[in-house]
């Protein structure tokens, strides 16, 4: 569905993007995952058409992405990183306004998403907090059943409820056979909906991996009260067991992958209360690009 080859961009201040090469399968959800300034956002305006490549190239169905900007764009729902409204209107006459240049009635499909996310779209947008306007940008990616959608941080500003609302929506038009591009910093998003996620740091892919494997790369610190000083220092000491620290009942230890050792041993005990801490997704990339001696 979507293939990018060699992609390069170099701008006048020598950042940019430099052999960004992935492909997309009819009916994925590919993950885009970087840290700030890292060229997800460039990598996403070159699908877009909106930017000329100094390399390589962008298909999406076959169809190259900057010679045929018209044609594709019919093709792809968009949500840009910082959306550009037009401030003057409500939600509703921007989302008419789009609607009129996609040429398709989705009116029924617009007022469906409008209910599923919960906001007003009769507001004005320069009255609308950051979150609604996201969510009028989550209708206008979404309303005319595009095959393609590219979303460049789409949970941004929105609460934990609208987020979970947003990945049943994801996931729901996933089942229908629509592909998804999605630029995020949640590694708890990127989990839930992804097949597959490529990292990207300073304008080179590091990896495209299953996301099953970027699952196991995440180290979890979970900390341990057990009921019984002794027991927690038996259990610090088993071999295999990654203590990092102990407090009298009080054990932290880090668990990567190795679940089920981890929970035999510590089932042996009492235990009396239990917390985990995941890795941010920042520090598994970091891990993975060190891993990778610095290269892409
Ligand atoms: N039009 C431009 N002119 C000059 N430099 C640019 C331009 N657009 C992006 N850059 C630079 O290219 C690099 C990649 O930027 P990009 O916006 O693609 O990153 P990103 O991964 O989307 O980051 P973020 O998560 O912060 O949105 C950055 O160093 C940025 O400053």
């Amino acid at each position: 569905m979507l293939s990018v080859d060699g992609l390069t961009k170099i701008f006048s201040n020598g950042r940019g993007i430099s052999d960004v090469s992935f492909r997309v399968e009819r009916g994925e959800v590919f993950g885009f995952l970087g840290p700030n300034g890292a060229g997800k956002s460039t990598t996403i305006r070159h699908i877009m058409g909106f930017m000329k490549p100094d390399r390589g190239r962008v298909t999406i169905g076959g169809l190259d992405a900057w010679e045929k900007q018209g044609e594709v764009q019919k093709l792809v729902g968009y949500l840009p990183g910082e959306i550009a409204f037009i401030e003057g209107m409500t939600g509703r006459a921007f989302l008419d306004f789009l609607a009129s240049m996609q040429r398709k009635d989705s009116r029924a499909k617009r007022e469906r998403l409008i209910e599923r996310l919960q906001f007003d779209a009769n507001t004005p947008i320069r009255k609308m907090s950051k979150g609604m306007k996201q969510k009028v940008g989550i209708v206008a990616a979404f309303m005319h059943d595009p095959e393609l959608i590219l979303l460049d941080e789409p949970t941004s500003g929105l609460d934990p409820l609208m987020q979970r609302t947003f990945i049943e929506l994801v996931l729901e038009e996933k089942a229908k056979g629509t592909t998804f591009l999605m630029s995020s910093h949640s590694f708890p998003e990127i989990e839930r909906t992804c097949d597959r996620a490529a990292i990207i740091k300073d304008g080179r892919l590091v990896a495209v991996n299953d996301i099953h494997e970027l699952q196991s790369m995440q180290r979890k610190l979970v900390e341990i009260i057990f009921e019984h000083a002794g027991d927690a220092e038996k259990f610090a000491e088993t071999e295999g067991i990654r203590a990092e620290s102990r407090d009298g009942s009080r054990v932290v230890v880090a668990v990567q992958g190795d679940y089920d050792s981890w929970l035999r041993e510590t089932a042996k005990y009492p235990v009396r209360s239990l917390d985990v801490a995941a890795q941010n997704l920042e520090d598994v990339f970091m891990h993975f690009y060190d891993r990778k001696g610095n290269r892409p």
